[in-house]
């Protein structure tokens, strides 16, 4: 293994070193992780030169079962490697062991997976077409990849959210360049480690390191040697994303932020509830796109639901990641709890009740210098403030009451986003209809974050562009040619 506090770009299956190196610093208590080497124009044109060399060597025209053989084998190896990657995603993030081990590394073996399962098994449409003037023909469709892909990813679930747009690109043939984040550039550059041990061709995956805007992100996005971007991240940043590859007219998947809505009717299970909500609340320290950030409760339950959440709120413990017991890290960054903390001000100002946390929690001087924040909770709030309608991307939730059901689905739907939403209620019916009314991508009954990789993935509104997951991520990774032959 080469030395996790080096981190270097990955360039057909090279290390490249750059003059400008930034460097990682661990959100628990501010050690260094990593000094990472930024990649500059020069080093993205190199790495979008060498994706396309791979494509047209042989990647994008190999045999399905020589890739989904390649793609079964990378799962493998995450699993071979998985105490190295859920110690790279720790240092990177802070999450505890278990989240990093359960979910983002044991996810990023099953992305694999499933998309080899998904190319080995999928056809395509074929029309036999019978015309007016009595002549027939046989449509049908071939697939070809798109071609070279940029990934672009965020920080709060890095290898996961990673794989889940590197396994489908390869698996239909693409060659990428991926630009993790500059929080969380660990866990991508062990994977190119990984996919050399796995036997997938030099220049089939590539990394390069860097910021956003006038760095590697803009460099990549911008390029005119790729042939499309996924993303995942902010919907501003989308949004800038869309404008950099407007000129060079290539398609984007985009899964964008959420201001997620819960919906809690009076005949829920409430111990169930009550659990349900409290991971969909403070699941990654709140850092999941999918979290839970407005609570609509109907009126005859809302003190017992808030009693409950502020007594479960409780008992989460901030810590180390290796600590067993620990339930919940720090944030990021500083940064980012800086602008966490700007919404915990503003609450106050907008007139909310803080039933718990609202501020930085004492965890003693070992941890002082981490990004640590307490697991928050409001009431007093309703949809005209912007504690409700902007996605804070931390612990917190705004808890809001209903009366009826249609009052719950409107509220729900108030917002620019549109990401997902979970209803909580025992009654069947209502959980069909309700969460068929929602205006999201991913609508959850009684449950949250319970993930099928074959269902569609993603958002509407200001959530995105597109939807991935099985077939779905089929279409965007490839190009269909139709051939028309008359018979
Ligand atoms: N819908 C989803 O599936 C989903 C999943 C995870 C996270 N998210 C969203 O991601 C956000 C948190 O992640 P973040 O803060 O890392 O997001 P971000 O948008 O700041 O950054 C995401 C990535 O984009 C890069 N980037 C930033 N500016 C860029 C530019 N101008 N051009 C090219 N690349 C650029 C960053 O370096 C990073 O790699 C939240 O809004 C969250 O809701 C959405
Ligand atoms: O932070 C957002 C989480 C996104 C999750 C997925 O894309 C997934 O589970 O496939």
């Amino acid at each position: 293994m080469s030395d996790p506090t080096q981190l270097f770009n990955v360039v057909g299956g090279k290390s490249v070193s750059s003059d400008k190196t930034f460097e990682k610093i661990n959100p628990v208590d501010g050690s260094l992780v990593a000094t990472v080497h930024e990649a500059d124009r020069e080093i993205v044109d190199q790495a979008v030169d060498s994706a396309r060399a791979a494509l047209n060597g042989g990647w994008g025209g190999a045999p399905v079962s020589e890739r989904v053989a390649a793609l079964r084998r990378v799962a493998d190896c995450i699993d071979a490697r998985a105490a190295d990657f859920v110690a790279a995603e720790v240092a990177d993030t802070g999450k505890p062991v278990a989240l990093a081990r359960e979910l983002d590394v044991a996810r990023a073996a099953a992305n694999f997976r499933s998309f080899a399962d998904t190319v080995a098994t999928e056809g395509l449409d074929s029309f036999l077409t019978e015309t007016a003037s009595g002549a027939t023909a046989l449509n049908y469709a071939v697939r070809k990849p798109l071609g070279v892909v940029a990934v672009i990813v965020p920080w709060n679930l890095p290898l996961l959210l990673l794989t889940w747009k590197v396994a489908p690109a390869l698996a239909c043939g693409n060659t990428v360049v991926v630009k993790p984040s500059e929080e969380t550039p660990s866990t991508a550059t062990l994977l190119a480690e990984v996919m050399a041990e796995a036997g997938v061709p030099d220049g089939v995956y590539n990394v390069v390191h860097g910021f956003g805007p006038d760095s590697a992100g803009e460099f990549l996005t911008s390029h005119d040697g790729i042939d499309g971007v996924t993303f995942t991240g902010e919907s501003a940043t989308g949004s800038a994303i869309m404008r950099a590859v407007a000129p060079n007219v290539r398609p984007v998947s985009f899964e964008l932020g959420g201001k997620n809505a819960a919906v809690v009717f009076a005949d829920c299970d409430l111990d169930k509830t009550l659990d349900g909500l409290t991971r969909s609340i403070f699941l990654n320290t709140g850092q999941v796109c999918l979290c839970t950030e407005r609570v609509y409760v109907e009126r005859s339950i809302f003190d017992q639901v808030a009693d409950g959440l502020v007594q479960r709120a409780k008992e989460l413990r901030l810590g180390r990641p290796d600590v067993d017991g620990t339930t919940t890290g720090p944030l990021i960054s500083q940064q980012h709890r800086a602008k966490v903390q700007s919404y915990f001000d503003l609450a106050v100002q907008e007139g909310a009740t803080v039933l718990t946390g609202g501020g930085i929690p004492d965890l003693g001087t070992e941890l002082a210098n981490g990004a640590w924040i307490e697991p928050t909770l409001w009431t007093g709030l309703d949809n005209s403030d912007r504690c409700v309608r902007e996605e804070v991307f931390g612990p917190v939730a705004a808890l809001i009451p209903f009366d009826t059901e249609e009052e719950a689905v409107a509220l729900a739907n108030d917002t620019d986003y549109g990401l997902a939403a979970a209803v909580w209620t025992t009654n069947l019916q209502r959980g069909h209809r309700v969460a068929q009314q929602m205006r999201v991508g991913m609508a959850w009954v009684n449950t949250w974050y319970l993930r099928d990789l074959r269902s569609p993935f993603g958002g509407v509104g200001l959530s995105g562009i597109g939807r991935e997951g099985g077939v779905h991520s089929l279409h965007f990774y490839t190009e269909p040619t139709n051939v028309c032959v008359a018979l």
